[in-house]
């Protein structure tokens, strides 16, 4: 991880965008959309200025903890070419600019989330961070094909943050949601890892498919999709869902579950001669699905504020 040996080639000065390339702001988008649904489905209201400034630091926090992440694991994306052409890598930004960005602003999202909300929501963000850059990035990531499963609660976390910043607290709702992405998190991540094993292997980063091959991938693809479908489904009778979620996530789950079916059943060879399309499609569904099942609670807080669907959602959720 140290500089020694360094040299910036000329010319490739850091630009804005290099440092803004550091917080993974694709991934994050959707992460900050989570922290940002926790948020607003909080039965307490919180006031538009301190939750956009809020959503702001969760959002800067985040990317804190993915410049530490690219600081971290700059030798095995040098290796892979997904990442080859990564700021660090690519030798635009020195690994210590990254590791000095990625602690300050992690510093800085911490302190104002808690002046701006609360010391509970702010000590949440400091351990989201910590879960991501020290328990997944340097401990779990490189030593176990469990990795993104334990991993994976990082990315969790940012609903109850949302939560946290709403009302000081945790509770059914925000565990639910945790659990939503939780479970969703492996067969994301191991539908891309299906078609990228080649690059895991290269970077000796012990991902299912390298240490268990694709078949074992696949059966965990299909069994993760079947825990996921009724904590997703229940995710809807608490109190921040209602019909529009349960239409919604009965649908979806239906076809996650179809579509871990199809990709438990293809034959390898079949898989490889088309290119891994299906598996393609597969890891893009899986951005939908997590989008709209959070789109639909959004959905669900607007008809709330409707007090006759409020009371009538009453009758069928149970908190
Ligand atoms: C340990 C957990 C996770 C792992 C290992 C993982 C891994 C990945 C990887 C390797 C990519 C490929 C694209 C890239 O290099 O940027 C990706 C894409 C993506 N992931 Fe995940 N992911 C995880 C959790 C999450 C979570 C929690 C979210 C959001 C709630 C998320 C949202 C996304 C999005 C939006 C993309 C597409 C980015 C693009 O369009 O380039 N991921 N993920
Ligand atoms: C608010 C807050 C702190 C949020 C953090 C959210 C979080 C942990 C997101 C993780 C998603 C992610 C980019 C995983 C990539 O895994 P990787 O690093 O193994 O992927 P790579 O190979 O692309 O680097």
């Amino acid at each position: 991880m140290s500089d020694i040996g360094y040299v910036k080639p000329q010319g490739q000065d850091a630009q804005f965008n290099d440092f803004v390339a550091l917080l993974k702001p694709r991934v994050m988008s959707l992460v900050v959309f989570t922290a940002f649904v926790g948020l607003v489905v909080a039965p307490v209201p919180v006031h538009p200025l301190v939750g956009f400034i809020s959503i702001l630091f969760i959002a800067l926090g985040g990317g804190a903890s993915g410049a530490l992440n690219m600081w971290y694991d700059a030798d095995i994306d040098r290796i892979m070419k997904r990442t080859q052409s990564r700021p660090i890598p690519a030798g635009r930004v020195s690994e210590t600019e990254a590791l000095g960005f990625g602690l300050a602003l992690s510093v800085i999202s911490c302190v104002m989330l808690a002046l701006a909300s609360n010391i509970f929501a702010g000590l949440f963000l400091a351990f989201t961070i910590f879960f991501y850059v020290i328990v997944y990035t340097m401990w779990l990531k490189r030593s176990t094909p469990q990795n993104i499963v334990i991993g994976g609660a990082a990315g969790a976390f940012p609903p109850m943050i949302g939560w946290a910043v709403a009302t000081g607290s945790v509770s059914v709702e925000s565990v639910a949601m945790f659990l939503l992405i939780f479970l969703w998190t492996p067969p994301h991540f191991w539908a891309l890892a299906l078609f990228m094993k080649s690059d895991y292997s290269a970077a000796k980063v012990p991902m299912l498919t390298v240490t268990h091959g694709r078949k074992t991938t696949r059966r965990h693809i299909l069994a993760y999709a079947l825990i996921l479908a009724p904590v997703a489904i229940g995710l809807g009778v608490t109190s921040i869902g209602g019909p529009v979620y349960l239409a919604t996530a009965l649908v979806l789950n239906a076809i996650f579950i179809h579509g871990g079916w199809v990709i438990w059943r293809r034959a390898e060879e079949t898989a490889e001669a088309e290119g891994y399309r299906f598996e393609k499609r597969y890891f893009y569904f899986s951005l939908l699905y997590l989008a709209l099942h959070f789109g639909a609670l959004l959905v669900e807080k607007a008809l709330h504020l409707w007090p006759a669907y409020a009371q009538f959602v009453q009758g069928f959720t149970w908190s």
